[in-house]
């Protein structure tokens, strides 16, 4: 699903009202209609005080539009036109009218006006700001932010957090909306799926609102949100007439004195996600635990004892995950530069394998093309440099990617893939997933799929996507505090299942 920047809302929507040859109010009352459906489906006629504070652009326009719907099937509402401006939207002005004309005389709030009350068994519709938001609010309309922020009430937005920026930080954190639950429409934002700009809102859902097909299928964009129905088409149906060979082997390098753990979930993960053969290259003291807790792979021993000193893999490999456990100590580093040098395929990277990328940065350069690096946030600082911010990082992130020619995975909450200038953010996992050995897991998994023949790119999003689906299943059979790496290996399967499952029905026309 495509994540549209503003001016690409704005096409959209400008797009859609010539070719549908619609008059420009019709999709405010699109937006207005679905929003109605979505509370009163809820609601069912409850005598709960909805109190909607309406900006005076479109944003604001699709509060008031709401207003009338919810007036006519008789709910409780208070309207307050939030006055920032003297430069009131056409259609803002036109629901204004539909609004007066049905005897409904909204508050106007002013700078100097007196905030309003607000019980905590209120519902706050939010339609102060939406995408338009492009400066700073004034401070009363920030002081009137932090006053509903205080109140306790439920606060749904629309489209997006009042006070929110849709490309950048905010100018001042307290002068957001901290949305219960946001309405948005047809695409989502990018803000929401990023760890500073995220936690305005708890819950966010889609409304369609029609916006034209055409344009919402050939419009480019910089970033995808990788939803079921994205990730379906990128898995390959195993084939009757096949055999282990078909699926590839693949060699998992890493583990030292007391972390042969991180391998061994590795390798579990490669083979539950399916590759046909599974090889751990080890130190030697990793020997006996491997052989015994993961029977279905097979162990190679490095000369030394307790760290990897030489890494000498007798057969080609279809895919070479390596890092996990693996250490900094420098027999590693010399063994993990020469590795570099000798190998020609592309590697997924994680953990201190890019930790010794970041300390000897002429390394980068050997990085076979195509490779998966997959840094935790802690990791890629290290390898791109401090950030000023989320967008910063996306930046650097981004830069660093196509520079490498690599696919680079940020990790994190929503986890987000980089690669040739695009970025596809993960709609899978859960805090359940922040436990020891989660991303050895994940980086099995990815050198699974890497072996069994999926490209680099597709192999990290389709891995990426089936970690956090079976790290959400996990959680719903023992819960986020519970859950730990290896139950997520355990859940691959019915995260397989998952993906073709069709969705339950949606409750409302929403979503
Ligand atoms: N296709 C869709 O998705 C559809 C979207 N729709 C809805 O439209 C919303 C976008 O509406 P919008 O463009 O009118 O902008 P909105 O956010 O209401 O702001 C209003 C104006 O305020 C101004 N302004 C900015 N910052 C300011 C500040 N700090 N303090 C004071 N003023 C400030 C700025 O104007 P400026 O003064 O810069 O010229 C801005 O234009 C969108 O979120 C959705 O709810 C639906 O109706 C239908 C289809
Ligand atoms: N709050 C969260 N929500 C969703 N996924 C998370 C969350 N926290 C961590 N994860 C996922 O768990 C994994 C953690 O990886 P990492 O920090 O490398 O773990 P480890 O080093 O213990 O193996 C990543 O895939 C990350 O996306
Ligand atoms: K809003």
């Amino acid at each position: 699903m495509k994540i549209f920047t503003a001016n690409q809302i704005y096409k959209a929507d400008k797009f859609t009202i010539e070719k549908q040859q619609i008059p420009s109010d019709a999709l405010m009352e699109r937006a207005a209609t679905q929003l109605f459906e979505w509370i009163h489906s809820r609601l069912q006629g409850a005598e709960v005080t909805i109190q909607l504070f309406c900006g005076i652009g479109n944003n604001g326009g699709d509060g008031i539009a709401l207003a009338r719907h919810l007036k006519e099937a008789d709910y409780n509402i208070q309207v307050h036109v939030v006055n920032y401006s003297e430069k009131r939207s056409k259609d803002f002005l036109l629901n204004l009218e539909r609004l007066k004309d049905r005897k409904i005389w909204p508050e106007f709030l002013n700078d100097d006006c007196v905030m309003p009350e607000i019980s905590p068994n209120d519902i706050i519709v939010d339609a102060i700001f939406g995408i338009g938001l492009n400066r700073a609010p004034s401070e009363w309309v920030g002081k009137l932010i932090e006053h509903i922020n205080a109140s306790q009430a439920f606060v749904l937005s629309v489209d997006i957090p009042s006070g929110l920026p849709s490309d950048r930080m905010p100018w001042n954190t307290d002068h957001v909306i901290r949305a219960s639950y946001v309405l948005s429409f047809q695409v989502p934002k990018l803000v929401f799926f990023l760890p500073e700009t995220g936690v305005y809102q708890n819950q966010w859902e889609l409304l369609d609102i029609g916006l034209d097909a055409e344009f919402l299928v050939k419009e480019e964009v910089d970033y995808e949100f990788m939803t079921q129905f994205d990730v379906q088409p990128i898995y390959r149906p195993r084939l009757k007439f096949s055999h282990k060979g078909t699926y590839g082997h693949a060699v998992i390098v890493g583990g030292g004195y007391g972390k042969i753990g991180a391998v061994q979930m590795a390798a579990n993960a490669c083979l539950s996600i399916g590759a046909g053969l599974a090889t751990t290259f080890v130190p030697e003291c990793g020997y006996h635990s491997l052989q015994t807790a993961l029977p279905e792979a097979m162990v190679l021993t490095d000369a030394e004892d307790d760290y990897i000193s030489e890494i000498k893999i007798p057969f080609k490999p279809n895919a070479i995950g390596i890092g996990m456990g693996m250490g900094t100590k420098e027999e590693t580093v010399q063994a993990f530069g020469k590795f570099l040098k000798e190998v020609d395929l592309p590697l997924v990277i994680d953990a201190d394998g890019l930790n010794i990328l970041s300390q000897n940065p002429k390394l980068l350069n050997e990085i076979p093309k195509l490779s998966i690096l997959t840094p935790h946030p802690k990791e890629l600082e290290r390898l791109i440099g401090e950030w000023k911010n989320d967008f910063d990082k996306l930046d650097k992130a981004k830069t660093f990617a196509t520079k490498h020619d690599i696919v680079l995975v940020i990790k994190g909450a929503h986890t987000i893939t980089f690669y040739g200038g695009k970025g596809y953010v993960n709609s899978t996992g859960n805090p359940g997933m922040a436990t020891a050995g989660s991303g050895d897991v994940l980086t099995g998994m990815i050198t699974g799929l890497v072996a069994m023949g999926y490209d680099s790119l597709p192999a990290t999003v389709l891995g990426v996507y089936l970690h956090g689906l079976a790290g959400d299943i996990g959680a719903s059979l023992v819960s986020y505090d519970a859950l730990k790496a290896t139950g997520i290996i355990e859940n691959i399967g019915k995260a397989y299942l998952e993906l073709f499952k069709r969705p339950e029905p949606q409750e409302g026309k929403g979503a």
